[in-house]
């Protein structure tokens, strides 16, 4: 490919982004995949040439822009190389016009701005939040340790997590193909400390998607108790019965649960739970690094029914943890509408239920509980509390 035709397969792969973001399509990665999977003439530099110029349009733009012509024309005017190669030839965008208007830069939609303001965090935290994220590894202490890998550098306070240097195939190494190691962010990783998991324990992952967290909970308990993980999601919960045998977590119980129906699903759980975890679904606020063009799709009607599912599932969760044992409550958010105040909301409905406080490697108190931040902690941003139960 030209390097004009880059731009005009960048610009094409915008549209397909855009379209899907406003529709709830595709994720962006998703797209890039099967735009390449039908142009076998493309090469490895081609693609990657592409998909970086994709990327750093999406990142450079807060709105989703009206096309992917007025978004690569963002990039073109930051950069004269970019804009040079509008040059109307064969297979490249047509020459820029006089008055033709560029999106916007920004860092995202005004109205999550606002919000994210409001809760907290400042003008000088948020570049951070669309930063490209390092590759984080949790060295998985139920199979034999892994050989030292190129570049793996330590993180503070996580002895068994890496951060590896960013495109680094983990893929191939042996250490992935044996379970040996896993793939997850140091902000997970410290989140799910808060769950203090000990052998023998009897601990539900009420949200447990794959299984990112159920997997470090089956370390922390040495494989040893019971560890039930359920979602609703039937696609995500199949893949965590391979990896937890991959990860050698033989003690991980799957129940795929029908929404509406998991309170009768899970009744033979009731009031015996040392510990619930809920890593609820949310609006990904503090996973843009990961997936810059979330922040396109987000809508005030969406955040407002996250919250909805979030009072739900933390009701679902309560009634699973025996007196005396506690819910950790999760979200990858930075909105406090969907962290601080739906852990106000839960205090103010079940009296008796406590605050416990959290000495976490990284993060700081924040509305009962704790925050993680990409500025101030070089991790994905969370919000966890641990809240519990009278006795
Ligand atoms: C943030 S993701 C979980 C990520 C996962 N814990 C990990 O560490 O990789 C939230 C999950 O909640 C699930 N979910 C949504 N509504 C639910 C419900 N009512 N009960 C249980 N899980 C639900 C979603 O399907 C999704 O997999």
């Amino acid at each position: 490919m030209t390097p004009s035709a880059r731009i005009q397969a960048a610009i094409d792969l915008l549209d397909a982004i855009v379209i899907a973001a406003r529709d709830q399509g595709a994720a962006a990665d998703t797209i890039i995949a099967k735009y390449f999977a039908q142009r076998r003439y493309a090469g490895s530099k081609d693609r990657r040439a592409v998909r970086e110029l994709v990327y750093r349009a999406i990142r450079m733009l807060g709105e989703r822009p009206k096309s992917g012509r007025a978004a690569m024309l963002a990039l073109a005017a930051t950069d004269p190389e970019i804009a040079a190669l509008f040059d109307g030839s064969t297979h490249a965008p047509a020459a820029i016009g006089d008055k033709e208007a560029a999106a916007a830069p920004g860092i995202a939609p005004a109205w999550i701005v606002t919000k994210l303001t409001e809760s907290g965090i400042g003008a000088d935290e948020l570049p951070a939040l669309i930063d490209r994220a390092p590759l984080d590894i949790r060295i998985n202490t139920l199979v034999a340790t892994p050989a030292p890998i190129d570049g793996a550098a330590p993180i503070a306070g996580l002895p068994d997590a890496r951060r590896l240097p960013s495109g680094t195939s983990i893929e191939q190494l042996d250490a992935f193909k044996d379970g040996a190691i896993e793939v997850q962010d140091a902000g997970s990783q410290i989140v799910a400390l808060a769950a203090r998991a000990q052998p023998g324990q009897r601990i539900v992952d009420l949200c447990a998607g794959a299984g990112g967290k159920t997997l470090a909970l089956a370390a922390a308990m040495q494989d040893q108790g019971v560890l039930l993980a359920t979602d609703t999601d039937r696609a995500r919960l199949s893949r965590l019965t391979p990896r937890a045998a991959r990860a050698g977590a033989t003690i991980v119980e799957t129940r795929l649960l029908n929404p509406g129906r998991e309170a009768e699903l899970l009744a033979d759980w009731n009031d015996s739970a040392d510990v619930v975890l809920i890593d609820a679904p949310c609006s990904g606020t503090g996973t843009w690094r990961r997936n810059p063009e979330a922040r396109w799709r987000l809508t005030p009607d969406r955040i407002e029914r996250l919250a909805t599912t979030q009072a739900h599932v933390l009701e679902i969760g309560a009634n699973l943890v025996k007196p005396g044992g506690a819910l950790v409550y999760i979200v990858c958010s930075l909105l406090d509408e969907e962290g601080a105040g739906q852990v106000s909301a839960f205090l103010t409905a079940h009296p008796g239920w406590q605050v416990e406080g959290l000495d976490l490697p990284a993060g700081r108190a924040h509305g009962g509980g704790v925050r993680l931040t990409p500025a101030r902690d070089a991790t994905d941003g969370f919000f966890v509390a641990r809240l519990l139960r009278p006795c």
